[in-house]
C-alpha cells in the first residue's frame, strides 16, 4: 500500500460521525462555520504564507509579521469581520504579533480598570487602531512579585500631573510584547506616590512614541529585548525594554476605577476590591486555557496522522510492516494526549462561562466569586500549559527522527508555546495562589460557611476523608461517580493533610514556605479534579451525532484513568484507592486504548485544521509524508548549490593536506 493511502483507510474505520464531532469541538454550529470559512480564507491568502518562517532573519521575520498584521487588519475592515471572526483570523494566521497585546491586554486593561469617562476617551481610538498599546507591568528585577515593582508615578499638585520615572536599572520595564518597536502607548504599572506616601502599584496610560514619526517621546528610552528561544517562534514579537526619565502625564491618565487621585492630591478608594488591578491577568489566563487545547490538539493531530502512516518492524511473509500507532507503547503515550486536548477544550469553554459570570457580577458590584475566579484561572492556566508544553515535546518524540525536522512543525510549535508556562504568571507561583485559596477554604470548614463552586466537594470532607473506593473489577472504573469520588477524595485528602501540617507551625507564612512543594501538589490535584469533573458534566449534555457521545465518553475515561495512573502515588498514599484498584484502572485503560484506536484519525480530523494551519509535513491531511519530506529537503538554502559556500576556504585545504604531508 502507498503511504498516501494509509489515512484514507483509517478514515473508513471511524466509529462516529466526524462532521458532528467538528461541531462539538468548535463549540457550536455557528462557531464551526466561522472557523471553517476563516481558516480557508487564511490558507488561500499568499500574504499569510508561513512555510519559510524559520529560515528568516530576525529583521525579515519582524517585517513579515508587520506585513501580516497590516494585511489582517485590512481584511478585517474590508470583510467587516465580527469580533469572533477577527479573533479566529488571528488564530489561523498563527504568528504572534503586537496586535495580540493591543487587543488582548491593552484594551481589556482600560475596559476593566478605567472609569466610564476614561473608556470613552481611549477605547474608540484603540478600537480603530489610531493608537497601539501594550501592557507594561514586568520589570527587569520583578515579574512574579507585582508588589515589588519599582517604577514610580509621583503626583505633582502644581501641574496636576504624574511624573513617571525609572529610578533604578532593575525598574526598567522588561518583556512587554509590542513595546519594543511598535506600541505608541502603554498601560504602565507603577507605584503611586503622593506627598512622599507610597500607595502601591497602579496602572497609568502613557504615550511612548510620536504619532507623527514614531520616534520615542522625550524622557523615554525604548527598544527590543533581543532574540528568544528557537527559530521563528516567538521572535515575531517585539518584547521590549523601557525606561522613563521623569515623564509627565496628565492626572486623568491614571486608571481610576479602583482608586482615584483628586485635583488636591487626595487618594481615594472605591468599594471595588484592590485586586481588580490584577483583573487583566485573570482575563488573559482564561484565554490561555483555550489556547492550550489548540496547541495541544495541533501537536496531537500531527503525531497521530504520522503514527498511522509510519511503519516499523513486524512484516510477515513480505507483507507490510506494523503501523507504529498499533504499538501499545505508542498508544499509551499518544492517546492520553488526544484525550487531554478534548478535556482542555471543554474546561476552557467552562472557564469562559465562569469569567463571563464573574464579569457580570463585578458590574453589579458583587465581588463574591472573584477569589474563585482567580484560583480557577490561575490553576487551570498553570496545569493546562505545563501539560501542553510537555505534550508537544512528547509528540516530537512520537514522530521519531522526522519529528526533529523543522518541517514537522513541532520544533517551532514547542518554541512558541513554552513561554506560556511563564507569561501571565509563572506556573508554580500561580499554583501557590491556588494552594492559598484551598487552605483558606479548609480553614473555614465547620464555620458555617459552606464551600461553593469548584470547592463544593470540600463540604463533604468528612465523607471524602473516610470513604472507600468501591471498584472491584476493571469495568467499575467506567462509572463517572466512581472516577469523580476517587479524584475528590485524593484532592480533599491532600488539602486536609497540608492544612494539618500547616497548623503545626506557629508562623503560618513560614509554614506555607516550608510546605510549598506539597501545597503545589495539592493544588494540582484540585485543578485536575476540575478538569475531570467538567468533562463529565459535558457528557451530561445532549450531544447529537452517531457515536459522538460514545467516543467522548471513551476519551473522558482515558483522560481520568491516565491521570490516575500517572499520579498513582497520590491516590494510594492518601488511601483514596488501593494498589489493587490502581492495577484495575490500568487494565481498564489498556482496554480503552483498543476501543478508541479505530477512531483516532477521525478524532483528530474533527479539529478541522487546514494543512496551512498545521504547518507540518508529518501531519498533512493526505498522509503523503515521504514524498513531501523528500521534496522539502531540496528547498533548503544549503541545497541551492551542489558545492557549498566555504568549500574552497575550509574543506578543500583539509582534503588536500595529505598531498602536502606526502611532500614533506
Ligand atoms: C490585526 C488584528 C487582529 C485582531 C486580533 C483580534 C484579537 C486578538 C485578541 C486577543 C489575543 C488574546 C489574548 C492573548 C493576549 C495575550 C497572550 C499572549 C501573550 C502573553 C503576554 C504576556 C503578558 C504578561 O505576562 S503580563 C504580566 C503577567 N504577570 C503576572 O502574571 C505576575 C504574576 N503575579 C501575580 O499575579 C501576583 O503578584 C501574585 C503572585 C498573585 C501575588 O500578588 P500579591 O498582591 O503580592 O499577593 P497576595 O498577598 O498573594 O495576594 C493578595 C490577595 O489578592 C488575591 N489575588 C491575587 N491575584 C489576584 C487576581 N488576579 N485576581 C483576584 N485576586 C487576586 C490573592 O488571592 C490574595 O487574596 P486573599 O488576601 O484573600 O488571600
Ligand atoms: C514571552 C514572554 C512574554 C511576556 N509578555 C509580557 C507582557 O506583555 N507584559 C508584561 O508585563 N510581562 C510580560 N512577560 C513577563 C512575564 O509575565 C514574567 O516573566 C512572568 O510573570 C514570570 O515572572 P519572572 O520572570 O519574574 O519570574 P521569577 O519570579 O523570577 O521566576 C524565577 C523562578 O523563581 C520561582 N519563584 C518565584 N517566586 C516564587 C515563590 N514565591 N515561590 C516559589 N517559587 C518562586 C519561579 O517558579 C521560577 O522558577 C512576558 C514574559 C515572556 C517570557
Amino acid at each position: 500500500m502507498e503511504a498516501v493511502d494509509y489515512l484514507a483507510e483509517e478514515r473508513r474505520k471511524a466509529e462516529f460521525d466526524v462532521e458532528e464531532m467538528k461541531i462539538v469541538w468548535a463549540g457550536s454550529r455557528h462557531a464551526y462555520e466561522i472557523s471553517d470559512r476563516v481558516s480557508r480564507l487564511v490558507a488561500s491568502d499568499p500574504v499569510f504564507r508561513k512555510d519559510n518562517r524559520t529560515m528568516l532573519s530576525r529583521k525579515d521575520l519582524f517585517k513579515d509579521t508587520l506585513r501580516k498584521a497590516a494585511h489582517a487588519w485590512k481584511r478585517i475592515i474590508e470583510l467587516r469581520l465580527s469580533e469572533e471572526e477577527a479573533k479566529t483570523l488571528r488564530f489561523y494566521v498563527d504568528q504572534p504579533a503586537y496586535t495580540d497585546l493591543h487587543w488582548g491586554m491593552f484594551i481589556p486593561a482600560i475596559k476593566g480598570q478605567g472609569t466610564e469617562e476614561q473608556q470613552q476617551k481611549w477605547l474608540p481610538m484603540a478600537y480603530k487602531m489610531q493608537i497601539i498599546g501594550c501592557y507594561a507591568q514586568t520589570e527587569l528585577g520583578h515579574g512574579s512579585n507585582v508588589q515589588g515593582l519599582e517604577t514610580t508615578a509621583k503626583f505633582d499638585p502644581q501641574t496636576d500631573e504624574f511624573v513617571i520615572h525609572s529610578p533604578t536599572l532593575t525598574s526598567s520595564k522588561w518583556w512587554p510584547g509590542g513595546l519594543g518597536k511598535v506600541s505608541t502607548h502603554a498601560v504602565v504599572y507603577a507605584r503611586l506616590i503622593i506627598d512622599g506616601q507610597d500607595h502601591g502599584v497602579h496602572g497609568f496610560i502613557v504615550q511612548l512614541r510620536s504619532l507623527d514619526d514614531h520616534s520615542p517621546l522625550p524622557g523615554i528610552t525604548v527598544g527590543d529585548v533581543g532574540m528568544k528561544f528557537g527559530s521563528g517562534a516567538y521572535n515575531s514579537m517585539d518584547n521590549g525594554v523601557l525606561r522613563f526619565d521623569h515623564v509627565r502625564i496628565p492626572r486623568n491618565q491614571m486608571l481610576m476605577r479602583v482608586s482615584q487621585v483628586t485635583r488636591e492630591g487626595k487618594y481615594m478608594q472605591s468599594d471595588v476590591p484592590r485586586q481588580l488591578v490584577y483583573g487583566t491577568m485573570v482575563y488573559v489566563r482564561q484565554t490561555i486555557v483555550s489556547d492550550a487545547s489548540r496547541a495541544l490538539s495541533r501537536a496531537v493531530c500531527i503525531a497521530t496522522r504520522y503514527s498511522a502512516v509510519r511503519r516499523q518492524f513486524g512484516s510477515q511473509n513480505g507483507g507490510p510492516e506494523t503501523q507504529v500507532i498499533n504499538y501499545k507503547t505508542q498508544q499509551s503515550r499518544l492517546f492520553p494526549l488526544l484525550a487531554s486536548a478534548y478535556a482542555f477544550k471543554f474546561v476552557g469553554e467552562w472557564l469562559k462561562w465562569l469569567y463571563a459570570d464573574v464579569t457580570q457580577r463585578l458590574e453589579a458590584n458583587d465581588f463574591s466569586t472573584l477569589p474563585e475566579a482567580h484560583a480557577c484561572t490561575a490553576g487551570l492556566k498553570s496545569v493546562t500549559t505545563s501539560a501542553t508544553a510537555d505534550a508537544i515535546e512528547e509528540c516530537r518524540k512520537l514522530c521519531g527522527g522526522h519529528g526533529y525536522l523543522s518541517s514537522s512543525g513541532l520544533p517551532e510549535l514547542f518554541a512558541v508555546y513554552i513561554p506560556a508556562c511563564t507569561y501571565e504568571g509563572d506556573n508554580i507561583v500561580l499554583l501557590l495562589q491556588v494552594a492559598r485559596f484551598l487552605m483558606k477554604t479548609v480553614s473555614q470548614l465547620g464555620s458555617g460557611k459552606n464551600p461553593v463552586g469548584t470547592t463544593a466537594y470540600m463540604g463533604r470532607v468528612e465523607h471524602l476523608t473516610q470513604c472507600n473506593c468501591e471498584v472491584q473489577r476493571a469495568e467499575d472504573w467506567l462509572k463517572p461517580s466512581v472516577i469523580l469520588e476517587a479524584f475528590e477524595a485524593r484532592a480533599a485528602r491532600m488539602s486536609v493533610a497540608c492544612a494539618k501540617s500547616l497548623s503545626k507551625f506557629s508562623n503560618p507564612e513560614e509554614g506555607f514556605a516550608e510546605l510549598s512543594a506539597d501545597l503545589v501538589e495539592a493544588a494540582v490535584a484540585h485543578c485536575q479534579l476540575i478538569i475531570v469533573s467538567k468533562f463529565i458534566e459535558k457528557l451530561q449534555q445532549d450531544i447529537p451525532g452517531k457515536g459522538v457521545k460514545r467516543q467522548l465518553e471513551t476519551l473522558c475515561n482515558i483522560y481520568a484513568l491516565y491521570l490516575l495512573h500517572k499520579h498513582l502515588g497520590d491516590f494510594i498514599s492518601t488511601g483514596s484507592i488501593s494498589p489493587k484498584q490502581g492495577a484495575l484502572a490500568n487494565e481498564q485503560l489498556r482496554l480503552l486504548y483498543s476501543q478508541v484506536r479505530p477512531s483516532v484519525i477521525a478524532l483528530v480530523d474533527a479539529f478541522n485544521y487546514t494543512d496551512h494551519y498545521l504547518g507540518s509535513i508529518l501531519g498533512c491531511y493526505d498522509g503523503n509524508v515521504y514524498q513531501k519530506l523528500y521534496d522539502e529537503a531540496w528547498k533548503d538554502p544549503l541545497n541551492e548549490t551542489v558545492v557549498p559556500d566555504g568549500y574552497h576556504e575550509y574543506i578543500r585545504p583539509i582534503l588536500k593536506q595529505h598531498i602536502r604531508n606526502a611532500r614533506l
